[in-house]
């Protein structure tokens, strides 16, 4: 048997409101209000729970350390302790403060873009780590997903590759900008990149107003380094509209999984040709729902995430179901169009609403919360690390965060000396219950 294993990011110990991601109108809109790592933590977990309780295989991501000292040393501070790296940024540097000590690292959809083996040229399934150049608060994190997923994804079945050279040129933003379709997860499927703009094509059109945060050149890099049989391989523009409309990734406005595709109808430049490509590429075997503008109106689906569900394929049950926001029930069009959809579209016959309220003002939904990995049986159980979501590990993990996370976070807070420690001590208690070994830099020094 082989599955698609929903990774989720456990959210980490300093999630806060800063406001740091241009183009992202959640994150604006929510910067500086107080945040409550404990909920968000456990909003997460309950989600994952909910995900394993109907028979999906779930699993784990841990978090990153952050405050990120080493990010701040290669930046000049030269403290003889990491409590002095602090003391001087916030002396001379507060700005920094809150680009190195953002929890982004829980929207592990663009940790990575993951080809399973079944599509590449070698039988392995590879992995890229997303360098996510457009902000500087997510262009920290390469290092550590890069060690997380080595740590997890261990032997020969795995190729790990470094990710693309930093900079606008190959800005890369993982998963949140791919999909993958299949018949059975273990059979060779089409890879879709959907990207923001050409960057080495002036031509091209663009988004005017907020950035285009994939690029065409890191899609195709990506797609040769992976080993992906060109004709098993879609490109698709996200339209520039959207982007100018808080779209900064393509899973805000489409979510696929197997054979199906649920977009808004100005996701793509040309909508038609990337249908007709992918229904070409499957051999037929593909079908798509498309949301009208004058149903769910681009705002609408920007503000309720409606988009970035998750669509599964729930063990003995037909049909899709779609994990979605607790914000689509408040948004009218988009309550009255998912009340509808089962009947309209028998294909998605369950909904199910989430409380994610947390990751949500920063503008993380149910999708960019997962990263999803085909794996087979043997690959599972062959796994070291203690990351399958089990009810004892849930338990644990719950555990682990009530007595670790403060209830409250105020962005002065991320001044306090004792937030790095707090969150020092609670990931090195972290990595002895994943059984994941010293991932982290400072379980290193
Ligand atoms: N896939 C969802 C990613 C959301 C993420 N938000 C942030 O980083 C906001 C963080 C803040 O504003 O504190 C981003 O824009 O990349």
């Amino acid at each position: 048997m082989t599955f698609e294993v929903n990774f989720d990011g456990l959210i980490g110990p300093t999630h806060n409101h800063g406001g740091l991601s241009f183009g992202n109108v959640a994150s604006n809109k929510h910067a500086a209000l107080t945040s409550s790592p404990k909920k968000a933590a456990l909003q997460g977990l309950e989600k994952m729970k909910a995900l394993a309780d109907m028979g999906m295989k779930q699993a784990v991501l841990p978090p990153h350390e952050r405050p990120y000292i080493p990010t701040l040393r290669e930046l000049g501070f030269q403290g003889e302790t990491d409590s002095d790296v602090l003391k001087e940024v916030v002396a001379s540097a507060p700005y920094l403060l809150k680009q190195v000590s953002s929890a982004s690292n829980m929207w592990v959809a663009n940790a990575a873009t993951v080809s399973p083996f079944s599509d590449t040229q070698n039988g392995k399934t590879h992995f890229t780590p997303a360098n996510l150049s457009s902000m500087f608060h997510r262009s920290i994190e390469a290092k550590t997903t890069s060690n997380i997923l080595k740590a997890i994804f261990q032997g020969d079945d795995y190729s790990h590759h470094e990710p693309l050279p930093a900079g606008e040129y190959f800005s890369d933003e993982g998963a949140a900008n791919h999909t993958r379709f299949c018949q059975e997860y273990g059979q060779e499927g089409v890879e879709f990149f959907v990207y923001g703009a050409s960057r080495f094509n002036p031509n091209t059109p663009k988004p005017a107003v907020f950035p285009a945060r994939q690029t065409l050149e890191a899609s195709q890099a990506i797609a040769r380094k992976h080993g992906l049989s060109s004709n098993k391989t879609v490109f698709a523009q996200q339209n520039p509209i959207v982007i100018d409309a808080g779209v900064f990734h393509n899973d805000v406005i489409a979510v696929g999984t197997r054979d199906l595709l649920f977009y808004h109808e100005l996701a793509f430049l040309d909508s038609e040709q990337v249908i007709s490509q992918l229904e070409e590429s499957m051999d037929g075997h593909f079908q798509s729902i498309k949301v009208a503008d004058s149903e769910v109106p681009l705002k609408d689906a920007v503000s309720s995430y409606l988009f970035n569900s998750q669509l599964l394929t729930v063990p003995e049950q037909t049909g899709y179901t779609l994990i979605v926001p607790g914000e689509c029930m408040k948004v009218e069009s988009v309550k009255t169009y998912l009340d509808s959809l089962p009947e309209r579209h028998q294909q998605i016959n369950q909904v199910h609403y989430f409380n994610l309220e947390q990751s949500m003002r920063n503008g993380g939904g149910p999708a960019c919360l997962r990263l999803r990995v085909v794996m087979s049986q043997q690959q599972i159980e062959q796994t070291k690390a203690n990351v399958f979501l089990t009810d004892s590990l849930y338990q644990e993990l719950k555990d682990w965060v009530n007595r670790h996370y403060r209830d409250e976070l105020t962005p002065d807070d991320l001044y306090d000396p004792a937030l790095l420690a707090e969150s020092r001590a609670a990931l090195d208690e972290l990595t002895q219950i994943l059984n994941i070994g010293p991932i982290y830099d400072f379980q290193k020094n």
